[in-house]
C-alpha cells in the first residue's frame, strides 16, 4: 500500500479542494493511502500587497511546487486559474477533474445587482479582469482593491466601506455556501471567467508513471479540452500578469471546443474579445490569441508593461 503525501496551502478552500481529491481517489477503492500535508506558503504571508505587485498567483504555487521536487510531498490541487500557463519541467498537471460553476459571484451588501447599484458604489476585487469587465458596464462606479481569502473578504464586505464584492462562484461553492450570500451570477457576457476558473489541475512529478496512471483516472475529459484551449490563449498573450485577460471555453455538440476570450485595458475602456470554434484547443486558443494581439490587444499589453517599467 503506497502512501502519496499531499500538498495543501492551509486555507479553507485550499483544504477543501485538497479533501475532495482524496475522497474521489478513494472512492476508486485502489491500493494507496493518502495524507495531507500543509503548506504555509509567502503569498499566505503577504496580506496588504496587491498581489500582482509581490509577484503574482506564481507566489502561492512555486512554493508548494518546490516540495514536490524536494520529495517533501508526491502531488498537488491546484485551482487551475492560479496555475501559470507555462509547462514547469519535471512536472506534469496529471488530471483535470470535472469543472464547477465557471461564472464570477456578484454578492452586494443592498442586494442590488450589478446594473441596479447607485452610481459611485463601491465594488471590492484585487483582479484586474473583474475590475476591467465591472467598470466596462459601469463607469460610474468605484473599484477598491480587497484581499485575502474568502471569508476576509466577505467580512470586509460586512465590516469596512465596500458595497459589493466578487468572487468565484466556484471557490463559493466548494467551501458550501453558494445560494444564501450571492446577489447574482455574472454570464460570462457581462463578466468573461478566468482561464480555468472553477477547475482544479493535479500536479505531481512527470516521472511518477504510478501515481499518474492513479490521477488520469479522475481527469475530465471536457474539462481538460476547454481548460486546454483557455491556457494556450492565455501562454500566447501572457505578457505578465498586469493586464485584464479572460478566458472561457466550451464543447461544443459536433466535438469541437469553443472559445471566448479578451484582453481589455484596466479601466475597461477598451475590450478586445473574439469567439473561436476548433478540434484543436491548443490551435483555438492560439488563434484567437494572435487575432486579438493583432486587432490591438498588443498594444494594451506594451502600454501596461511601460507604465509599470517592467
Ligand atoms: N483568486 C484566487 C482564487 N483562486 C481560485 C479561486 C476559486 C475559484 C476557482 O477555483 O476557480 C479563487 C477565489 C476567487 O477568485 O474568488
Amino acid at each position: 500500500m503506497r502512501k502519496i503525501v499531499i500538498g495543501s496551502r492551509r486555507s479553507n478552500l485550499a483544504l477543501t479542494q485538497t479533501k475532495w481529491v482524496i475522497s474521489e481517489l478513494e472512492k476508486l477503492g485502489l491500493p494507496f493511502e493518502f495524507e495531507i500535508k500543509e503548506i504555509v506558503t509567502k503569498g499566505d504571508k503577504i496580506l496588504d500587497v496587491t498581489l500582482s505587485k509581490v509577484g503574482g498567483k506564481g507566489l502561492f504555487v512555486k512554493e508548494i511546487q518546490k516540495a514536490m521536487f524536494d520529495k517533501e510531498i508526491d502531488m498537488s490541487v491546484h485551482s487551475l486559474k492560479d496555475l501559470p500557463s507555462g509547462e514547469t519541467e519535471g512536472l506534469t498537471i496529471a488530471s483535470v477533474p470535472k469543472r464547477v460553476d465557471p461564472r464570477d459571484a456578484f454578492i452586494s451588501e443592498s442586494g442590488k445587482t450589478l446594473k441596479e447599484l447607485p452610481a459611485g458604489s463601491i465594488v471590492g476585487t484585487s483582479s484586474l479582469r473583474r475590475s476591467a469587465q465591472v467598470l466596462a458596464e459601469r463607469p460610474d462606479l468605484e473599484i477598491q482593491w480587497i484581499r485575502g481569502n474568502i471569508d476576509t473578504r466577505l467580512r470586509k464586505l460586512r465590516e469596512e466601506n465596500f458595497d459589493a464584492i466578487i468572487l468565484a462562484a466556484a471557490g463559493l461553492e466548494r467551501v458550501g455556501w453558494t445560494d444564501d450570500i450571492v446577489t447574482e451570477f455574472l454570464e460570462p457576457e457581462v463578466s468573461l471567467p478566468a482561464v480555468g476558473q472553477g477547475a482544479l489541475g493535479i500536479e505531481c512529478r512527470a516521472d511518477d508513471h504510478e501515481l499518474i496512471d492513479l490521477l488520469k483516472k479522475i481527469n475530465d475529459a471536457v474539462t481538460a479540452r476547454t481548460t486546454a484551449a483557455e491556457r494556450a490563449f492565455l501562454h500566447k498573450v501572457e505578457g505578465g500578469c498586469q493586464v485584464p485577460i479572460a478566458g472561457h471555453a466550451k464543447m461544443l455538440e459536433d466535438g469541437r471546443v469553443e472559445l471566448t476570450a479578451l484582453v481589455a485595458s484596466p479601466d475597461g475602456k477598451q475590450v478586445f474579445k473574439r469567439t473561436e470554434a476548433g478540434e484543436d484547443p491548443a490551435a483555438v486558443g492560439e488563434s484567437v490569441a494572435s487575432v486579438l494581439l493583432g486587432e490591438g490587444a498588443k498594444e494594451v499589453l506594451d502600454q501596461v508593461k511601460q507604465e509599470l517599467d517592467l
